[in-house]
């Protein structure tokens, strides 16, 4: 029998270390837009043949990367961003579902440093998707130091990695405004019932914001510098601009453009989402302190 192939597509952090995790068990090949020098590098087209596909690319680059180089042969999808498309308000598995049908796609979410996974530090992740078949054929691939579960809530899954990103903006934020730890446990919890809300309205799982995809990625991402969108938070609330930040960062920070799409879609669907909607105004020039006047008082 034909052994299976596996590859990882984008060669960012995330990417790097889900194909070491992934390179434990079995051949693993990864790709990116330019050539590096990784073991197991193969062009685009090599790891487009793979039966099964890794993709870590930025939410905000998926349907355009889809549009432009994915044709579906059968292969099996796991998709590592974390995002909304701000452009649209589109969820990824919305976005995916116009080029891979719903059982050959399966989302990673849970609480899950890169910098940690590269080292082969333990941790717990999700596989969310509607085919447990396919949950089974992924878990085999991942290695011991992870411990995989399965939820086919991809609906909150999706939610809950995407707002988190948005709520560790806010948390930098907090700890950057010397607010203390009473003011940012007080956000991190009604963070964490605002993303609930926003997640049940799109039919999620309420239950999935309490486990590893929500509390655990939220607590995770808030409240360590090791988060990008985190650091962004400091940033802001040390008065530094926008492009600076991200131009020091040098990677990719979802939270930012996913305040966006939160915020769109919150206001179409008439969703009360009052701290991402302040995350959103101070990326776009209001002052944080006002912010927290409008948070307190509202
Ligand atoms: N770094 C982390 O700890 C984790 C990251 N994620 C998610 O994984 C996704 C990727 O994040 P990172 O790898 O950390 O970001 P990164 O900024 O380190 O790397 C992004 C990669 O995507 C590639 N890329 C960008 N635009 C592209 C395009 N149009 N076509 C093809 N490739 C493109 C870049 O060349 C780069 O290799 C994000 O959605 C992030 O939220 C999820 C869990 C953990
Ligand atoms: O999603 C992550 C950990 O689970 C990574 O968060 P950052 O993108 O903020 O670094």
């Amino acid at each position: 029998m034909k052994e299976k192939s596996i590859a990882v597509i984008g060669a960012g952090k995330w990417g790097l270390s889900l194909h070491f995790a992934l390179s434990q068990r079995q051949k693993c090949l990864i790709t990116s837009r330019t050539k590096r020098d990784i073991k197991n590098f193969v062009d685009l087209q090599t790891a487009l043949d793979c039966d099964y596909l890794v993709i870590a690319i930025p939410a905000q680059e998926i349907r355009s990367w889809l549009k432009e180089n994915f044709v579906f042969k059968g292969q099996k999808i796991l998709v590592a961003s974390k995002g909304i498309e701000a452009s649209s308000g589109q969820f990824l598995n919305e976005i995916y579902a116009d080029f891979v049908p719903d059982e050959n796609i399966g989302f990673i979410s849970g609480p899950s440093f890169a910098a940690e996974v590269i080292k082969g530090l333990p941790c717990a992740l999700v596989i969310n998707t509607i085919s447990k078949k396919l949950y089974v054929e992924f878990e085999v691939c991942f290695p011991d130091f992870i411990k995989t579960y399965y939820s086919s809530d991809v609906i909150g899954a999706e939610v809950a990695g995407a707002y988190k990103n948005v709520l560790a903006i806010a948390s930098g934020i907090c700890e950057g405004l010397n607010l203390g730890k009473n003011a940012q446990a007080s956000l991190i919890a009604r963070g964490l019932v605002e993303m609930q809300r926003f997640g049940k309205h799109f039919g999620a799982d309420e239950s999935s914001f309490l486990g590893l995809s929500g509390a655990g990625d939220l607590f995770l991402t808030a409240s360590s510098t090791m988060s990008r969108n985190f650091r962004v938070g400091l940033g802001l609330a040390n008065d530094k601009n926008l492009d600076e930040i991200l131009k020091e960062l040098g990677e990719v920070a979802e939270g930012v453009k996913t305040s966006i799409a939160i915020k769109e879609l919150s206001k179409k669907h008439n969703i009360y989402t009052p701290i991402a909607n302040e995350v959103y105004h101070i990326i776009n020039g209001k002052n944080p302190k006002d912010s927290l006047r409008d948070l307190l008082k509202n």
